[in-house]
């Protein structure tokens, strides 16, 4: 397993060795060894699930404010996803920069996203599941979020017209987002 630097300070793609034999393949999905030696310390205390039934599916852009920020561990285990963040530390030198990857089953690339990024993922294959770290627990009275369309950010996503759940299609735009990072 071994941590990518990205354009982002802090973000990291996970790329884990796949042991592959006749029987199918071994992977070690996570290591608390392995971000320890990064200077990662880090205490995960749930993990998240889901299912998007359709390619397309955009799920985002998604924060906690502090003090319940979380810094969350992206994996896909079935299906591919585009996964993005953005940068919404206001003293960062890449505040409101994004960057995104594609994690998928074949791959086995995770994304390390620590506090202070907004976050989102479009499916770009049918009954894509995603599987999550975080190590804050979800608390509907710090969620925020972030207008994925925000023309002003120029993410590009793999669809210009996705399927969103109704508080997706609300979040306001950058200018306008709720953030105490910084
Ligand atoms: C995130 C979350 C949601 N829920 C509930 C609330 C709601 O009834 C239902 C679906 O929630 P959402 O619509 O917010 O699910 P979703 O849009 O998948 O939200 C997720 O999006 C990605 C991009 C992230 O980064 C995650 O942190 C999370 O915000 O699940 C929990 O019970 N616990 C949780 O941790």
């Amino acid at each position: 397993m071994k941590l990518i630097n990205t354009t982002l300070d802090g973000v990291f793609i996970v790329e884990p060795t796949i042991h592959y034999d006749e029987r199918g393949f071994f992977v070690e999905s996570y290591s608390k060894q392995v971000l320890l030696e990064h200077g990662i310390e880090v205490n995960f205390v749930q993990d998240n699930h889901s299912l998007s039934k359709e390619a397309g599916v955009l799920r985002g852009l998604h924060y906690q404010l502090n003090p319940k920020a979380q810094m969350k561990l992206m994996r896909v285990i079935s299906g591919a996803i585009y996964d993005v963040v953005l940068d919404i530390r206001r003293n960062s030198p890449t505040f409101g920069r994004w960057f995104g990857v594609i994690l998928s089953e074949a791959n086995k690339r995770q994304l390390l996203i620590p506090k202070g990024f907004a976050h989102g993922f479009c499916t770009i294959v049918e009954n894509t599941q995603v599987i999550y770290k975080v190590d804050e627990y979800y608390s509907p009275h710090h969620e925020r979020g972030i207008l994925w369309a925000d023309e002003d950010l120029g993410i590009t996503w793999p669809t210009s017209n996705p399927i969103l759940s109704a508080k997706d299609q609300n979040f306001p735009l950058f200018k306008d987002a709720d953030i105490n990072f910084v």
